[in-house]
């Protein structure tokens, strides 16, 4: 699970005592998630979400998820409103980790999404482009194409005890994306983790989206790939064109896309896998025996990878534009 810091109820209570928000009448641990340490924070007026940043958070870059999720939050976008201290500060420290509190959002994360869950995601992730358009920081995204090569460094020696030939497959990937990744397509601020558990339903109703932590200034259609690769694909590996086809046909809709951003899609998925084909098979050579969380696995990833590689134009992912 994902609390790799238990936080004792004295700083708790010292902690929550520089807001505004009542006292703690408890705080639960919350097992899913695998980055950060989050709580459900209930005190006397409401429930929040207590997250303390772990490990692959840099604090420098702490700013920069705090004002997005308030500068989203204020156009109408359905994600967590960071909450303030009374000194105006939204961040702090507990248990020597920086620390925020930001809002609960009602609704559960699909655990088999459908059709009609990715036509809905289609249009809020437009939306939430056009809301970042004139958010004024940037953050490079260091798990793009420039950050391969260090994450295929730190793998290569023991890539092939997950599958045989593994690290010399990377190897490959990264050369040719390090010399054809598309780099003039229109940019702005990213999600770059909008896997289904970071997004919230409530009936027929996208009610939110959540975990801004790899959220950074990228093409628009790099957020695109990494939601075919995480919602179009079944549990056997199948990829579900007619997701994709709802899901691109909704984004369009809100948010037009060029030529060129639907020439690049096949590259820009097949790298997006290859980015979480990295961070998942570094975190599965480098998992502390014992701890509560479960890797994910890599090798979905490597699939969702090929798949990708052998598509040559858009009209493979159901969208005719
Ligand atoms: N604002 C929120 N409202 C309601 N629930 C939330 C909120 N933020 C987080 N959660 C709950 O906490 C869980 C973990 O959150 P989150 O995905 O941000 O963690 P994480 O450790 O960054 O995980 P990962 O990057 O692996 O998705 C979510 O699945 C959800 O159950
Ligand atoms: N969404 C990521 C994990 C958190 O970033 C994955 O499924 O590999």
């Amino acid at each position: 699970m994902a609390v790799y810091t238990e936080v004792p109820d004295g700083e708790l209570e010292a902690f929550v005592a520089r807001y505004d928000i009542g006292r703690p009448v408890s705080c639960k641990g919350i097992a899913e998630g695998v980055e950060n340490s989050n709580f459900l924070l209930t005190t006397e007026r409401a429930s929040y979400i207590l997250t303390l940043y772990e490990k692959r958070v840099r604090p420098e870059d702490l700013p920069f998820f705090i004002g997005l999720m308030e500068h989203l939050a204020a156009r109408g976008i359905a994600c967590p409103t960071p909450v303030k201290a009374r000194d105006g500060t939204a961040l702090g420290e507990l248990c020597k980790r920086p620390a925020a509190i930001v809002t609960f959002l009602d609704g559960m994360w699909p655990r088999r999404p459908t059709a009609r869950h990715c036509q809905l995601l289609g249009t809020a992730l437009a939306q939430m482009h056009l809301a970042g358009a004139d958010f004024a920081m940037r953050r490079a995204n260091d798990l793009s194409v420039t950050g391969w090569r260090r994450l295929y460094e730190a793998t290569k020696e023991r890539a092939d005890e997950v599958s045989a030939g593994l690290a010399e497959e990377i190897r490959r990937e990264v050369e040719g994306f390090e010399a054809h990744w598309p780099r003039d397509l229109p940019t702005g601020v990213i999600h770059a983790d909008l896997f289904p558990d970071n997004v919230f339903y409530l009936g027929d109703r996208l009610s939110g989206i959540i975990d801004f932590y790899f959220a950074c200034t990228d093409a628009y259609a790099y957020d695109i790939a990494v939601c075919l690769n995480a919602w179009c694909f079944e549990h056997d590996g199948a990829f579900n064109v007619t997701k994709a086809r709802l899901f691109l046909a909704s984004y369009v809709k809100t948010r037009p896309v060029s030529k060129a951003e639907l020439e690049a899609l096949p590259m820009l998925a097949r790298g997006s896998a290859l980015r979480f084909l990295l961070t998942r098979l570094y975190d599965w050579l480098n998992h502390p025996p014992g701890a509560f969380v479960k890797p994910k696995d890599p090798l979905e990833y490597l699939d969702k990878l090929r798949f990708h590689a052998g598509i040559r134009s858009v009209s493979a992912y159901g969208f005719e534009p």
